[in-house]
């Protein structure tokens, strides 16, 4: 079976498990995999697709025999994907045949990527990736003493599908385990990429409904969004990047900290103000910004009268955009550096370097609206 037929046999695999799909059909779309598209016009509000419990894998269908292995209350994220990796990936379903091997996955996915390239993905991405791994490494813990027979790639993979295809289950069992690993896998329903806004997708005691958030015409694909993601969190979490995505933000945290001094550090410290210093794509430079280089170009008492109540100085409006100005254009040059080591780079695959790269453009541009916006903004 090859993956464009599977992809036609999904709907009609899945009908038989009662999901019920209207007006939409699965699709391979350039750069995003399999998708879902319309099939005829669709009006808004339309429920296109329905999804029974009775099909959705959790928490209550994993085995007793994966269950009893482990300690109570191991991850669901962990014992899904032990339940796919021991007994279903090998099943020829539709299902199973359409779902991305490791190899396709290492492409775009920073956990599998080697760590000299790890090591180049900006601060927010970086501080993520560290934080995945030490999931993942709690969650394979007990499994090789548990599981002998279970190799630890396919184990990963599994890991990680669970990770980017999971929906929300909130269920009297899932309810004392902590929300972020109330996880459940729906046929059909995980095969809607994402956009930064898309159809709605709900759940009952009964099933999960997905419905249009406007109209489509036949032939256009239809997102949900998974979250309000900046970029650097789809890049680790899901192995993507969006061209326009408004819930991005850029950390410049490079740009703004070398050129504090250590007393500025501390007063900063001390007000919770150190670090985390964002350009977002719809409102620019965030308030902690604005307040560490407030600090260089206000006197003490005006500073604290910014930092506490948002008192501005407009005498000093035209200092603080040239500074920031001045911060983000050395920036600029630090970002340079990393994007022609990058193409200068031989190490991992072509599509991991490029991946990256891409993210460090979309970086640059972000900062480089901002200086226009700073220098056409005078006083
Ligand atoms: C829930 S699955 C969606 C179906 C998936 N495209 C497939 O082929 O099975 C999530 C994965 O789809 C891909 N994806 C989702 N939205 C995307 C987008 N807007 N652009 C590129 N890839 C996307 C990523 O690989 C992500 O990890």
């Amino acid at each position: 079976m090859t993956a464009g037929q599977s992809l036609g046999d999904l709907l009609p695999w899945a009908r038989g498990q009662g999901v019920v799909t209207d007006g939409i059909e699965a699709a391979q779309l350039p750069g995003r995999g399999a998708g879902i598209v319309a099939k005829r016009h669709l009006r808004a509000g339309e429920a296109i697709l329905k999804v029974p419990f009775g099909a959705v894998r959790c928490l209550d269908t994993v085995p007793n025999g994966i269950r009893d292995a482990l300690p109570e209350k191991w991850t669901i994220h962990s014992l899904l994907a032990l339940d796919l990796a021991l007994n279903h990936i090998a099943k020829p379903t539709p299902w199973n045949a359409i779902l991305p091997s490791l190899e396709s996955l290492e492409e775009c996915v920073p956990l599998l990527w080697p760590s000299d390239l790890q090591a180049l993905l900006p601060g927010p991405a970086l501080s993520l990736l560290g934080q995945q791994q030490a999931r993942l490494r709690t969650q394979w813990d007990l499994i090789p003493e548990k599981f002998t027979a279970l190799q630890h790639e396919d184990y990963l993979r599994m890991w990680f599908l669970i990770n980017s295809r999971t929906f929300y289950n909130s269920t009297p069992t899932t309810e004392t385990y902590p929300w972020e690993d109330r996880l459940a896998l729906l046929p059909v329903a995980d095969l809607f990429n994402h956009a930064d806004t898309g159809c709605e997708v709900t759940f009952n005691s009964k099933r999960y409904k997905v419905t249009t958030d406007r109209a489509y015409r036949a032939g256009e694909e239809l997102y949900i969004s998974y979250g309000d993601h900046s970029n650097d969190f789809l890049l680790v979490e899901y192995g993507f990047i969006l061209a326009e995505n408004q819930w991005d933000e850029v950390c410049i945290d490079d740009a703004i900290l070398p050129h504090l001094s250590n007393e500025h550090k501390a007063e900063l410290g001390e007000k919770g103000l150190l670090g985390n210093y964002v350009l977002r794509s719809r409102e620019g430079a965030c308030r902690r910004t604005e307040s560490a280089v407030r600090l260089r170009c206000y006197t003490a008492e005006q500073w604290v009268a910014f930092a506490e109540d948002g008192v501005e100085v407009p005498d000093a409006q035209d200092d603080v955009n040239k500074l920031l100005s001045e911060l983000l254009q050395s920036y600029i040059a630090t970002i340079q550096t990393v994007i022609g080591k990058l193409e200068r780079m031989k190490i991992g695959k072509s599509a991991q370097r490029r991946l990256l790269i891409q993210r460090w453009e979309q970086i640059r541009l972000t900062i480089g609206r901002t200086i226009d916006r700073l220098q056409t903004t005078k006083t």
